[in-house]
């Protein structure tokens, strides 16, 4: 039997891909990072629909939330959720996390209050259907590059929060670090929860270092640890006490971070999701 062209090159990359996928650590990095972009891509186009029927609404969060909630099992990551009951405020607040990664979106929605929007770059409201769904969710759009835009987008959500009973999440590190602890943190977040007078949450996200690594192109199943801090309180702030609050909160995200990345897989009480 004779092959065409086509057909040979079908047979090479239904043999070559298998392969390479199993023996190249960097190739499964890159198939597994081009699946999650993708994958996240396609299920905006399913909730595109969804949440337009409410308009630009944050109840849209959920029908994001709900979305993406199965792609942990698709990726064989199991996490573990410590502190829930420091979410228990009925009031709005800010919470704020430590940026490893674009996969904090697991962790994020893993545990995500109602009525939570995040705080992002512009840039994400320009990733195609993703960013449609973005906005869709009421997610705050802030440019990076112009201070005075973004400080004034966050003075409004002060206010939103209070008027529309909103909660906020906000990465204060203002961009990815997977340098294997925390950066300086910006204050854009502490000013909001001072201008607002509502309590910061802190969220902790423990190392990926056993199963994700960008520089390494290592990616792999493992677990996550998330520790939900008690909430820290700012009533009877002003904006003079933000770079203490700031560093105050800084301190016990290093402190806990340290902590459950140092832990061995599969110890430690929480509950497994
Ligand atoms: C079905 C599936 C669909 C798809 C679903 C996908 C969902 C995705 C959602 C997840 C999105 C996650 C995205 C994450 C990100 O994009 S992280 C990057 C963006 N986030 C941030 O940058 C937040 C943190 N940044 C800040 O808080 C900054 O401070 C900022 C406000 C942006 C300003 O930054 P910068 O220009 O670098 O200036 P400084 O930080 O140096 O600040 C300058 C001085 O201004 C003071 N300041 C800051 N904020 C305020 C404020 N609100 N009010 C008053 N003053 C403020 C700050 O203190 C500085 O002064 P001093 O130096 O302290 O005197
Ligand atoms: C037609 C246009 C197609 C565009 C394709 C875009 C591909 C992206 C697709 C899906 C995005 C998945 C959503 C992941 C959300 C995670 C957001 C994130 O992690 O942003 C990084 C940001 O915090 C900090 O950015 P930098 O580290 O400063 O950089």
């Amino acid at each position: 039997m004779e092959l065409s062209v086509a057909q040979w090159l079908l047979v090479v990359c239904l043999v070559a891909f298998p392969l390479l996928y199993e023996w190249s650590v960097s190739f499964k990095y890159f198939c597994k990072m081009a699946f999650y972009n993708g994958w996240i891509l396609t299920l905006a186009i399913l909730a595109i629909p969804i949440c337009a029927v409410r308009g630009r609404n944050v109840e849209n969060m959920k029908v994001l939330q709900f979305m993406l909630l199965h792609i942990k099992y698709l990726y064989g990551i199991k996490i573990e959720v410590r502190g829930w009951e420091n979410f228990n405020i009925k009031e709005p607040y800010v919470v704020v996390s430590n940026h490893q990664s674009s996969l904090d979106l697991l962790g994020m929605m893993e545990i995500l209050p109602s009525r939570c929007v995040p705080i992002a770059k512009r840039e994400l409201m320009y990733a195609g259907t993703a960013g449609l769904a973005c906005w869709l969710a009421g997610v705050i759009f802030i440019n990076r590059k112009k201070t005075d835009d973004a400080i004034s987008v966050m003075t409004e959500a002060a206010d939103t929060m209070l008027k529309e009973d909103v909660r906020v999440w906000v990465f204060p590190e203002g961009t990815r670090n997977h340098s294997g602890s925390l950066l300086p943190f910006k204050r854009g977040a502490f000013h909001l929860a001072v201008q607002a007078q509502v309590p910061v949450i802190p969220v902790v996200m423990s190392s990926y270092k056993d199963f994700y690594c960008k520089k390494e192109k290592k990616f792999t199943t493992g677990k996550c640890t998330v520790r939900i801090l008690p909430g820290v309180h700012t009533k009877g702030l002003s904006s003079d006490d933000v770079p203490e609050l700031a560093d105050r909160v800084r301190d016990m995200m290093i402190e806990a971070f340290t902590q459950i990345s140092s832990e061995r897989p599969g110890k430690g009480p929480g509950v497994m999701h």
